[in-house]
């Protein structure tokens, strides 16, 4: 237990009535949660606003509540605190509450559209083979060393957050790499943590539901940078338009990473195939068994930030060559018909195009592609045409289906990915409602050294519809599929 004081430590204070002395039981922000002598956190959320809940918080045991608005009526047992912002107040005391854990361990935030997951995992992964306690926060898990705990969130929230940091300070955990998304910063959940370094992988279409403009999802990227001291280092890749204006108004170290432009940090890629690609970084020839020229970038990022961090670069070299793909980003399987069926997060317009790009540089012969994909409901609806048209532009056949439809109808969603086919490449289209339907069509339609895309849920286990998450594995059921299949 903490007092309310300590708590508050660094959070500006607008006004307050009643004593900030309380101890203090637990920090909650979901009045359904409170607990006894617990405190709450009033916020303006997009669908309810918590100031409603002060009522409910204060009946189900909160003594303490921090508000942007102080109720017009007071409870003479209740201490009110008024700050101007819920969000940040939140993180602030989160951070102290568990001890500003970030301030123990190295600190590392990864930004940008794609590659988030697969940089820090890869990181997370290069670290512990180096020998170090390593922590990772990101979309599949969260890693405190060797235990693994569930997550919600790619950035989840504060508490959550300073929570397993603190884990990650019981057990001796020296780096932390972690995920932190356009949502996380715009609601404030990285507040207040000390950061060593931050890397900016690259910007592109996506969350524009969310942020609006391009211009408002890029300046809240940007907040990561502006946010570091300058002990820090600010690692972008400057072949990306934005990368550059990450570093605009930093006081941290700036550093660059490039395969086109002069930089820092620069590699080559000398040759690409299925199964790995052959790099040069620094003078130095390294295998990556991770293809694609965007996990050149990725292995480019990984390198820069192992050498910011003080590893030797030869040791770095070394383990490069060592990393395994993270889950659901390329995993492939080939089957005895020799049918190559690959499971990919793509879930942006670039990553697809990226995705499929790498697989067409790699064709042999006459093989066709066919891509399984779609796009997920209550989410950006603006990038289902593109998804649409870059699909069909560069597979030879398309099977447009369902990807965590949630609150959304399923048909109307593929309707949007139709509309942005061309009219010549219509005829390679298919429309497949259920996925599971979908994949087998597409598993039928493969001949041998066809390649299948299954593109947009990657390492997800479930298929979302109308809040009900029932089990679902697209390389689990692709796999069984091809495998049953008897040509
Ligand atoms: C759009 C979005 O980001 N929403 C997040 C936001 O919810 P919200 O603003 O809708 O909250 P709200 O329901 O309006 O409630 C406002 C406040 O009232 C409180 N409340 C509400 C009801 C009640 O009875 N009592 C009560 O106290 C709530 O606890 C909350 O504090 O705050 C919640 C609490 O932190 C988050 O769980 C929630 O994430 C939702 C579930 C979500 O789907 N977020 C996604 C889009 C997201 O954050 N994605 C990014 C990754 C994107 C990427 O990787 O590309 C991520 O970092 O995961
Ligand atoms: N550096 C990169 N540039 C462009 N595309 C990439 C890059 N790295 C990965 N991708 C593509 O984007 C997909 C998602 O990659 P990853 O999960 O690493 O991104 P993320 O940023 O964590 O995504 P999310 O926003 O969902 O957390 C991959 O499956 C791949 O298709
Ligand atoms: N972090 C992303 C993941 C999208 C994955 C895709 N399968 C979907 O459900 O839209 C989001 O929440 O927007
Ligand atoms: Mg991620």
């Amino acid at each position: 237990m903490k007092t309310l004081k300590d708590i508050l430590y660094g959070v500006g204070l607008s006004a307050v009535s009643g004593s900030t002395s309380i101890m203090v039981n637990h920090i909650c922000f979901d009045s359904r949660k409170v607990g006894q002598d617990d405190v709450f956190v009033a916020i303006k959320g997009l669908v309810a606003d918590g100031h409603q809940f002060i009522d409910k918080a204060i009946a189900s045991g909160a003594k303490s509540i921090v508000c942007e608005e102080l109720p017009k009526k007071f409870d003479n047992d209740i201490t009110y605190v008024q700050v101007d912002n819920g969000n940040k107040a939140l993180a602030i005391m989160a951070s102290n509450y568990y001890g500003n854990p970030s301030k123990n361990l190295r600190l590392v935030g990864v930004t940008g559209t794609n590659g988030k997951t697969t940089v820090s995992s890869l990181l997370y992964q290069l670290f512990k083979k180096a020998g170090f306690k390593v922590g990772l926060i990101s979309t599949i898990k969260i890693m405190v060393d060797n235990k693994e705990y569930a997550t919600t969130h790619t950035t989840p929230d504060a508490l959550t957050i300073n929570k397993h940091l603190q884990l990650m300070n019981d057990e001796g955990v020296e780096y932390c790499f972690m995920e932190v998304s356009s949502h996380g910063i715009h609601q404030k959940r990285t507040e207040g943590l000390v950061f060593e370094g931050a890397i900016f992988t690259n910007l592109s279409h996506d969350h524009l539901d969310y942020h609006k403009t391009f211009a408002e999802y890029r300046d809240t990227k940007k907040r990561l940078f502006d946010q570091l001291s300058k002990k820090a280092f600010a690692l972008t890749n400057i072949d990306d338009k934005n990368g550059l204006v990450m570093l605009q108004n930093t006081s941290a170290r700036k550093y660059t990473y490039a395969l086109k432009s002069y930089a820092n940090y620069r590699a080559q890629i000398l040759e690409n195939q299925f199964n790995g690609q052959l790099l040069k970084m620094d003078d130095h020839e390294v295998w990556s068994k991770l293809i694609g020229d965007f996990n050149a970038y990725n292995m480019l990022a990984i390198y820069a930030t192992a050498d910011l961090l003080g590893l030797e670069k030869l040791e770095i070299l070394r383990l490069l060559s060592e990393l395994e793909n993270v889950d659901g980003r390329f995993q492939y399987y080939i089957s005895k018909e020799k049918i190559t069926a690959i499971v990919d997060y793509a879930h942006t317009p670039d990553a697809l195009k990226n995705v499929l790009d790498t697989i067409n540089t790699l064709r042999t012969g006459n093989e066709n592609v066919i891509t399984v994909v779609g796009c997920g409901g209550d989410r950006d609806k603006s990038k289902r045409p593109v998804m649409g048209h870059i699909a069909t532009a560069l597979s030879n056949k398309v099977i447009f289906t369902s990807d965590n439809p949630r609150s959304e109808s399923p048909t109307v969603i593929i309707e949007e990915m139709e509309a942005g086919v061309e009219a010549q490449n219509a005829n390679k289209t298919l429309s497949i409602v259920n996925r599971k339907q979908a994949i087998k069509t597409a598993c039928q339609l493969a001949a041998t050294h066809d390649i299948i895309l299954v593109a947009g849920k990657g390492h997800e286990t479930y298929q979302e519809t109308n809040g009900v998450r029932e089990d679902f594995d697209d390389f689990k059921i692709v796999k069984e599929l091809l495998a049953d299949l008897n040509k």
